[in-house]
């Protein structure tokens, strides 16, 4: 198992956000988190980093419980994952090339022949031709920052990619380029995807969706199974915004 929460509780200070949550994600599956604002997903996203630890019940990554480890510990496991943050986060005085070099020449000591040649790989299975490679972000496309955050997040091999509303701001066409990308990237390397979206569409290549609603999991289950409830909430949910879902 890559994730396994048990029902888990977490907060800041006084504010309890999730009451006891309880999930599993697979190896090599692509799961969502949806749910409204304020429902405890990027809460969830820092759970799953090691960044939040649980008020109570146990949290596990890749099979170890996060309770008592220690900072470095817990680093050690970060390192097994990549992120793509919601505006990509680019460094925007670094090329793109360079973008993706990056954490390699900050983790590994490798020969910068052998980290150029990793970050053009990482950046052509992300969709980027070669004359891209020594733009500088604000040269870009919102689909290319998107796919550039992507190479860098995959740089270091990552078993767990973490990705935070992949394809908001991006137009239907390119969110469904994006989200075909994920998918290749997930078959391809057999990477473990967790997404927070907003954009129901994006569910067609998931396996699994996990609906969050006032810090309680209100569905856990496949996203044919989400588009058929006859929940009241969930059916407002699905109400899309990306026009006609196709599942
Ligand atoms: N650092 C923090 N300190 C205190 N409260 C926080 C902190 N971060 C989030 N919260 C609170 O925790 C709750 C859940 O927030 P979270 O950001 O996880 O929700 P979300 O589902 O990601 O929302 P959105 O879709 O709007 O990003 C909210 O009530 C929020 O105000």
């Amino acid at each position: 198992m890559i994730v396994e929460f048990e029902e888990v509780y977490s907060g800041y200070g006084n504010t309890v956000v999730h009451k006891g949550i309880s999930f599993k994600v697979e190896s090599s599956q692509i799961v969502a988190i949806v749910g409204g604002s304020g429902a405890g997903k990027t809460t969830l996203l820092r759970l799953i980093l090691g960044l939040l630890k649980p008020l109570k019940g146990e949290v596990r990554l890749f099979g170890k419980s996060i309770k008592n480890l220690s900072e470095e510990e817990l680093q050690k496991l970060r390192d097994r994952m990549g992120v793509v943050f919601q505006f990509s986060a680019l460094f925007g005085s670094m090329t793109v090339l360079e973008n993706v070099m990056y954490p390699v020449i900050k983790k590994r000591k490798l020969d910068r022949s052998i980290v150029e040649m990793n970050a053009c790989f990482k950046l052509s299975v992300c969709g980027l031709k070669p004359e891209d490679f020594y733009k500088y972000p604000q040269e870009l496309s919102g689909g290319m920052k998107k796919k550039t955050a992507l190479a860098r997040a995959l740089s270091l091999d990552p078993e767990l990619l973490i990705l935070d509303e992949p394809t908001s701001g991006l137009d239907p066409i390119s969110a469904e380029e994006f989200d075909n990308l994920i998918k290749t990237v997930r078959d391809t390397f057999g990477t473990t995807v967790i997404m927070v979206t907003h954009d129901l569409p994006s569910l067609r290549i998931c396996d699994k969706v996990l609906a969050l609603r006032e810090g309680k999991i209100v569905f856990d289950g496949k996203p044919q199974e989400l588009f058929e409830s006859e929940d009241p909430w969930i059916k407002e949910l699905v109400k899309t915004s990306r026009g006609k879902c196709i599942l």
